[in-house]
């Protein structure tokens, strides 16, 4: 097995709040790999359509305007960054508004299109020889499935929708100091968001048929990360012998 690690392409898929995004920056950023949140992309795309008058119940009008916005993703796993045309879409791609109207806006064919190219553009350059050739980690709904089918890594995240809850009200709670997260409430909505993105037409949320599924309902934040690093470290030796050998 060769001693130099390979660059990787890891998706990292599954529904909302099982630690998805805490997990891949977490990995990326002890591994020294980029960091694509693809969730973030679809976010900046709706805030977007918002701020420009798209009315997002009309597939027809978010399909006419899904190539009008540049959508320019970090991926350094320390302070990613997105912008839309040039402004800042960190801080409000998050608020309610645009949580509410992102699963409409994703199921759309066009956007799907237009998102998924920039996606593998941005993963194929941490390919390249040189400072970017690092690999990186992908998270969304449909890394393994569809976006990075080839991908050297693909695990699915899953927690019970208790679980998954009680972290986003935990998240809730500390952003704004007040006990007022309605658990009942976070799971119903968590729900209708998973349902959504599982059944549309286009590139559903689902588990790649070779990913390995990790469940996180008993465990720590720190033990999916550690997990999740050997699996990384694995399929890296995995893919360098791999390389050595056909090189030979
Ligand atoms: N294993 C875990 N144990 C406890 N809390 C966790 C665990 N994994 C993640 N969390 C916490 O749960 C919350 C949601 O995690 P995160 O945002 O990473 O999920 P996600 O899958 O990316 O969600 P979304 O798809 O909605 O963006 C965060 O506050 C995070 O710190
Ligand atoms: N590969 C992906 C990633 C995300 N989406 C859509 O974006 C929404 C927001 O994602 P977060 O991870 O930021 O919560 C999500 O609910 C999906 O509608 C997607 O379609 N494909």
């Amino acid at each position: 097995m060769s001693a130099t690690p390979a660059a990787v392409i890891v998706a990292i898929d599954g529904p909302s709040g099982t630690g998805k995004s805490s997990t891949s920056k977490a990995v990326a950023a002890r591994l020294g790999l980029r960091y694509l949140d693809t969730g973030a992309q679809y976010r900046a795309m709706t805030w977007w359509m918002l701020n420009n008058g798209i009315d997002v119940s009309d597939p027809s009008e978010i399909a006419a305007a899904a190539d009008k916005p540049a959508i320019v993703s970090g991926t350094d796993p320390q302070a990613p960054g997105i912008s839309a045309d040039g402004a800042d879409a960190s801080v409000p791609i998050r608020s309610q508004e645009v949580t509410a109207a992102v699963s409409a806006v994703s199921a759309v064919p066009e956007v799907r299109t237009r998102i998924t190219d920039l996606q593998r553009t941005i993963a194929a350059g941490t390919q390249e020889p040189g400072d970017a050739g690092t690999g990186i980690v992908v998270e969304g709904r449909d890394i393994g499935t569809t976006v990075l089918p080839d991908a050297d890594l693909k695990v699915f995240l899953t927690a019970s929708p208790e679980a998954r809850a009680a972290r986003r009200s935990g998240e809730l709670k500390s952003a704004d100091g007040k006990a007022h997260a309605d658990l009942a409430a976070t799971q119903q909505a968590l729900a209708a968001r998973d349902k959504a993105d599982s059944s549309r037409k286009t590139s559903p949320l689902k588990k790649a048929g070779d990913a390995v599924e990790v469940d996180t309902t008993e465990l720590t934040l720190e033990q999916v990360i550690e997990c999740v690093v050997t699996l990384v470290e694995k399929a890296s030796a995995d893919k360098a012998g791999r390389m050595e050998k056909a090189a030979r």
